[in-house]
This record gives C-alpha cells, structure tokens and sequence, in this order.
C-alpha cells in the first residue's frame, strides 16, 4: 500500500465551503481578500452555513438568534466559577466545557436537519460567552452577561472587559474572526468531519475538532508565537535568538504551511492590522520584531508566515492574554466546523482509510510465566 505521510496532498472529500487554489482562499466562491475588507462576521457565518451572502433581513434573522442564544446553561457557567481551573490551559477548559454544552441541550441526541442547524446557533453564540466569561472567571472577576444590543465581534469584548470597545478595536476583531472563520479540510476540520461521519452528534464533533487546534503545529501556534516574542524581548534580541533557533532546527512559530507555498493570504491582512494596533497603542516593538522575524525565516527558509504570526500581536495588542489566543480562534473556526459538519451529514460515508502494517508478523502466543 502506498503511504501519502501526513496525508499530504489527498483529497478526502468534495466541499462547496471554502477552497484553496494557487495560494487563493475562497469561501463560498468569495475571495478572502473581499470579505475581509467588507464582511462581519455575521454574513461570514451566514455564508459558510448557507453558500450565499445574507440579504438584510436574513442577516438580522441570524443576529438575532445568535444573541437570543448566547447565554450558558447555568451547570455550565457553575462548573467554571466551581471548580480551580488555574491549572488547566483555556483550550482544555473549553474542550470540556463545550462538550458540557452538549449534556445540557435536550436536543443533542437528534440528528434532523433542522435540529442540526439549531444546534448549529447556538454553539456559534455559546463558545463566545464561554470563552469570555471563563477568561474572567480565572482571575476573579465576574463574568459579563451578553449584551443583544452589540454585534458578534463587538459583544465578546464586551463580554471579556466589561467595557464597550471602541470603533477600531470592533473592527479589527471582526476582521480577525472573519479571516479565521474556515480554510477547507484542515485538521481541526478533517477531525470534525470523521467524528461525525460515524453518526455521532454536533457536540461530539466540534469537542473532537477544539483537541485538534489546540496542538501548536495548528491553531496553538498563535500562543506560541507570542510566547517567542515575549522572550525575545526588544528588537535587537531577534537576529540572535531566530539565528540559534534555525541553526538548531527549531521550527519558528508561525511559518509554513501544508498548502500555500507562496504564502498565507490572510497573513498580510493580519501584519497591516499588527502595524496600525501596535502602533496606535504605544508598542510597535511587537510589529517591528514581527517583521523582522519574518525577514529572517522567510530570506534564509523561503517560509513566509501563515495565519497565527501576526495574529499573535494583533490580539495582544487588543489587550488580550496569550493563552486566549487558541480560544479565540476556536470561536472563529466554530462556524467552519459547523458549516462541515452540516455538510458532511447531507453526504455522509464513514471516513475509514486504511493502514500500512508494519509490525511484527507470525508471532506466537508465549504463557505470562514464560516470557
Ligand atoms: C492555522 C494553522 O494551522 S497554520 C500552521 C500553524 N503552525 C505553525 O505555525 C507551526 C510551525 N509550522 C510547522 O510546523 C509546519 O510548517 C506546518 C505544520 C504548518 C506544516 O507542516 P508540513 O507541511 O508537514 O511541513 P514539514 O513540517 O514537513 O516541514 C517541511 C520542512 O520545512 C521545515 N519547516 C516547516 N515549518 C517550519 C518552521 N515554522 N520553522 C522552521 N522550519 C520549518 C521543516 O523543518 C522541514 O524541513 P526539512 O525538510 O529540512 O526536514
Ligand atoms: O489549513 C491548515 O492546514 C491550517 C490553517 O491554515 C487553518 O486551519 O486556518
């Protein structure tokens, strides 16, 4: 049997979500570079679910349920404010706390299209709250109830610092979720996808997908980035220490990709985003270093920076912890996931490949007392 390692290259399934050619990201048909100039992240979220753009009134109808929907069940927000977490990292706390989602929708177990779409909903506005709250909670604070008069983006800051957030800070946001919302049959998707092409349900699905981005060669390589340039301190620490780094094959955070070769398209979104936060708040060191990391690893790897580079500095300048960074795009990618899920159910096979055996053969059974 031939072995394709990492999967490199197969295609495993057809898809009218998003897609990827010639280093172009398209959802729905709609260029990245488009919806991440115009869209929220509402039409986005309505875009991936329907394949078609929101007119007014469809969009208001998704608006409004995502804020009627945005509340946790109280055992939820209970287990949260009840048990020391401290230890545990956000996107473990998250993984279980949305899979508690699940025991308390009476619904969970029904598989009907429209129960589906239901679940769908509120998933999308639920991980907001969660995540929000549970960053909160973890330093004694209060959570924030959701304010139905805010829109998606503007309503988790609002929910994170208690505080209105300003124009800009809405629009960077919104923008970040947009440029995060799905990217074909990555990871965290491709686990969706065979969880819930057994028949197993929406919670399952989307629990199985939040352990598939936390790993740092995915959705945890935004923390890790930031974590790097923390350590690296000031801007003439970047030569050195990304010199050491390649010399001893360390991969760097934020670089390469399985798909794009001539770069991520969402990456240069996220650096104009980077310059104009980090340099509106005072902190351009960040942006700077940022850039002349990239200057290193692409000139010397030919590896330019993927979607959690300048994302990592982008969020911290939003005032946002490291260790939320992951959540955060858990928040984003939730409407892909479902988008995929939904989309599997309508065309479903068990996703069951094969494996190339490679150990031993023709062994006997040796009694315990004789081995
Ligand atoms: C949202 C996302 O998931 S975007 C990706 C986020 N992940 C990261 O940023 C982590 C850092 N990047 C990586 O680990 C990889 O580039 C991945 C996981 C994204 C892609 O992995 P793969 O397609 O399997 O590439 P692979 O890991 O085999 O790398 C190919 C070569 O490039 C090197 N390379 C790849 N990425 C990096 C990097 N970030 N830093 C240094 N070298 C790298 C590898 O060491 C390897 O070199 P070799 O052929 O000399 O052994
Ligand atoms: O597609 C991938 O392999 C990883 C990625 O960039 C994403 O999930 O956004």
């Amino acid at each position: 049997m031939a072995v394709t390692r990492g999967l490199e290259g197969v295609v495993a399934t057809t898809s009218s979500i998003s897609s990827i050619i010639d280093d172009t990201l398209t959802y729905a048909g709609y260029e990245i570079d488009d919806l991440a100039e115009h869209a929220s992240f509402e039409e986005v979220v309505y875009l991936l679910w329907h394949r078609t753009l929101p007119n007014q009134a469809q969009l208001e109808e998704l608006k409004g349920q995502l804020a009627a929907n945005a509340a946790l069940p109280a055992p939820v927000l209970a287990y949260l404010q009840s048990t020391d977490l401290s230890k545990a990292h956000p996107m473990t706390v998250l993984r279980t706390a949305v899979s508690m989602l699940g025991v308390y929708d009476e619904n969970a177990e029904a598989r009907d299209a429209e129960s589906n779409y239901l679940k769908a909903v509120k998933l999308q506005a639920q991980i907001s709250t969660l995540t929000a709250a549970y960053a909160r909670i973890r330093k004694g604070l209060q959570p924030v109830a959701p304010n139905p008069e805010l829109g998606f983006a503007a309503n988790f800051l609002y929910m994170l610092n208690d505080r209105v957030p300003n124009e800009i800070e809405i629009e960077a946001f919104d923008k970040a979720l947009v440029l995060h919302a799905d990217h074909e049959l990555n990871a965290s998707t491709f686990t969706a996808r065979v969880c819930v092409a057994t028949l197993s349900d929406v919670y399952s699905g989307v629990t199985a997908a939040i352990g598939a981005l936390k790993g740092p060669l995915h959705g945890g390589a935004n923390e890790n980035v930031m974590k790097m340039l923390l350590e690296i301190g000031e801007l003439e620490n970047v030569e050195p220490y990304i010199q050491n780094a390649l010399n001893n094959k360390v991969k760097i955070m934020g670089f390469g990709h399985r798909v794009y070769r001539g770069g991520d398209p969402r990456a240069k979104h996220l650096k104009e985003m980077s310059r104009q936060l980090c340099i509106m708040n005072g902190e351009r060191k960040w942006y700077d270093m940022s850039v002349k990391i990239e200057e290193l690893v692409t000139g010397s790897k030919n590896l330019p920076p993927n979607v959690d580079f300048y994302s990592a500095s982008v969020y911290h300048c939003l005032g946002i912890e490291y260790d939320l960074f992951t959540p955060i795009f858990a928040v984003s990618r939730m409407s892909g996931w479902l988008a995929h899920i939904l989309e599997q159910y309508d065309n479903n096979r068990l996703i069951r490949p094969r494996a190339d055996y490679t150990g031993a053969t023709h062994q006997k059974y040796v009694p315990i007392g004789q081995r």
